[in-house]
C-alpha cells in the first residue's frame, strides 16, 4: 500500500506530535555559498557546532566565474560569500570542494557525481532544484536559509507532509529526444503551478529507460511545476551508477545496501493525491516561448495567439510574456533568432548532455552573431569530455569551452545575458531577468540548444 515516498518519508520520522509538523532525520546536507552565510553564523552566535559534519557536504557554484578562478573575485559581494563559506567550511569541519577543487561544480552535479546521495536518503539543501537528487530514489528537496541552520544544528527539519502524484510517462520518447523534453512537456501539460505542494513520483517504461543524467533532468525540472521533489524509484541502472563512486558504501556495506535499496518502490496498490499521464508518442523536441516553464511547445509550432485563449489567467500571462519575449503572436517558433546559447547547469551540463550537443556539433560552425557557451558542470564533467575530445569539437565549432559554475543558468557571476538577447538555454527557468536583466529565455534540450548554436535561431537537431 506504501508508496516509495511514504517509505522513505516513515522511515525518517523522529518525531510525530499531534497538530505540528513532523521532524525528519536528514541524511545529507548540501551547503553552497548564497543560502548558507547567515545559517553558520547564527550558529556560531548561538555557540553551536555542526551537529554531522560527516553528512554536510559545501561546495561553491553560483557565484564563481567560468573563465578564471583568480583572487579576489572582481565581485565584492562574490568574493565575500566565497570566502564566507570557506571559513565556515574550515571553522565547522565541513567536507568542502573549494574553487580550486578539480571536483568543483554545479552542486546537484557534484554531490551526485561524488556519491554523496543515496537510494531511500533524504537529502535538503538551501537551493530548490535539491529535487534533482529523487532521480536516486531520495527524498530531495530545497529548504531556506532558516531551516539550513536548523538541520546545521539538529540534523533534523521540521516538515509537513506534502501530497504525492504519480505521473506516468506512456508511449515511447522519439528517437533524438531527451530527458528535457519529457520534463518540459509534463510542465507545458500540467502548468507551472501544476504541482504545487506535491512530492512527485515518475514512472512507466520512459523513464526506466533514462540513464541516471536524464533522471537526474527530469528530477531537476520537478520544481518548475511547483512540486517541492520528483522521485524515480530505484533499480540497476542507479546502482549501476553508484558503486565505485568516492562516498558510496563499500564492500560487505555496498551489498547490504543494495539488499535494502531493492525494496524502495511503491506497491502495486499504492494510493496517490494525484495522477497525472503524459504522452509521449509523437513529441516533438520541446522549447519554452514565455517566462514560466509551463509556457512551452513543440519545436514546429508557433508562438501562440493570447486572443485565442480561453484562460483569462492564462490570456493574461501570455501577453506579458509576449511583451516581454518580444515575440509576436503566430510567430514560427523555428524562425525565431538566437543571440546566445548556453549549455550547462544542474539541468543539462553532465556528462551525457555534453556528449547529445557534441554529436549534434561535430564538424559544424556556430552561426555568425552567436554567442555560445558551454559550460560543463563540474570539473570532472570537464575532465571527462576533454579525455573524450569534446572541448575540441566545441571549440572548432567556436563555443567557449568554460570552467564549471551555475554560470549563465541566473545572473549572480559574470556571465549575463544582455538585455534585449535571445537565448536557447539548457537551464531550467525562463523567468523574466533570469539570466541577466531584460534577457530572453528559451529552455530546451542539449540537443535543440546545439542545433539553435549552428542555424542562429530555435531549431530541431533531427532536421538540422
Ligand atoms: C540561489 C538559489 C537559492 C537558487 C535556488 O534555490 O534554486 C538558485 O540555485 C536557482 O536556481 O534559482
Ligand atoms: S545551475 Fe542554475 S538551477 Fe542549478 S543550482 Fe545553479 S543557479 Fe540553481
Amino acid at each position: 500500500m506504501p508508496s516509495l515516498i511514504d517509505k522513505i518519508w516513515d522511515a525518517h520520522v523522529v518525531l510525530r506530535e499531534p497538530g505540528r509538523p513532523a521532524l525528519l532525520y536528514v541524511d545529507r546536507h548540501l551547503v553552497h555559498e548564497v543560502t548558507s552565510p547567515q545559517a553558520f553564523q547564527g550558529l556560531r552566535l548561538a555557540g553551536r557546532r555542526v551537529r554531522r559534519p560527516d553528512l554536510t557536504f559545501a561546495v561553491c557554484d553560483h557565484v564563481v566565474p567560468t573563465d578564471s578562478r583568480q583572487r579576489p573575485l572582481a565581485d565584492q559581494v562574490a568574493e565575500t560569500q566565497l570566502a564566507a563559506l570557506e571559513q565556515n567550511a574550515a571553522q565547522f569541519g565541513v567536507t568542502f570542494f573549494g574553487m580550486e577543487d578539480p571536483r568543483q561544480g554545479v552542486i546537484h552535479v557534484v554531490m551526485a557525481e561524488q556519491g554523496v546521495i543515496l537510494p531511500g536518503a533524504t537529502v535538503f539543501c538551501g537551493d530548490s532544484h535539491t529535487a534533482t537528487h529523487g532521480a536516486f530514489g531520495a527524498l530531495a528537496f530545497g529548504v531556506g536559509t532558516s531551516e539550513v541552520e536548523h538541520i546545521l544544528a539538529t540534523q533534523t527539519l521540521a516538515q509537513a507532509k506534502p501530497k504525492s502524484m504519480a505521473v506516468r510517462f506512456v508511449g515511447q520518447l522519439p528517437a533524438g529526444l531527451s530527458a528535457k523534453d519529457m520534463a518540459l512537456a509534463f510542465i507545458g501539460q500540467v502548468g507551472a503551478a501544476g504541482g504545487t505542494g506535491h512530492l512527485v513520483e515518475y514512472m512507466g517504461p520512459a523513464v526506466e529507460a533514462l540513464s541516471m543524467e536524464g533522471r537526474m533532468t527530469l528530477c531537476n525540472m520537478s520544481v518548475e511545476c511547483g512540486a517541492k521533489a520528483g522521485l524515480v524509484a530505484p533499480d540497476q541502472t542507479t546502482f549501476d551508477y553508484l558503486q565505485g563512486r568516492p562516498f558510496a558504501p563499500k564492500g560487505a556495506d555496498w551489498d547490504e545496501a543494495v539488499a535494502c535499496w531493492r525494496a524502495l518502490k511503491s506497491d502495486a496498490d499504492a494510493v496517490f493525491d494525484a495522477e497525472v499521464v503524459v504522452d509521449l508518442s509523437g513529441l516533438e523536441p520541446q522549447v519554452t516561448w514565455g517566462i514560466n516553464p509551463g509556457q512551452a511547445t513543440g519545436l514546429s509550432g508557433r508562438v501562440p495567439d493570447p486572443a485565442a485563449m480561453a484562460d483569462p489567467e492564462q490570456q493574461r500571462a501570455a501577453i506579458k510574456a509576449l511583451a516581454y519575449m518580444g515575440l509576436e503572436p503566430g510567430q514560427k517558433i523555428a524562425d525565431l533568432a538566437v543571440d546566445y546559447v548556453f549549455i550547462g547547469s544542474c539541468t543539462n551540463g553532465r556528462i551525457q548532455d555534453l556528449r547529445a550537443a557534441a554529436a549534434v556539433v561535430k564538424g559544424r560552425k556556430v552561426a555568425p552573431g552567436v554567442t555560445a557557451l558551454v559550460v560543463p558542470g563540474s570539473g570532472l564533467v570537464r575532465a571527462q569530455a576533454e579525455a573524450e575530445g569534446l572541448d575540441r569539437v566545441f571549440i572548432e565549432a567556436g563555443f567557449q569551452w568554460r570552467l564549471a559554475g551555475c554560470s549563465m543558468c541566473l545572473a549572480m557571476n559574470p556571465d549575463v545575458l544582455p538585455s534585449g538577447k535571445r537565448c536557447a538555454s539548457t537551464s531550467n527557468r525562463n523567468f523574466e531577468d533570469r539570466q541577466g536583466r531584460g534577457g530572453r529565455t528559451h529552455l530546451c534540450s542539449p540537443a535543440t540548444a546545439a542545433a539553435s548554436a549552428i542555424a542562429g535561431r530555435l531549431a530541431d537537431a533531427r532536421t538540422l
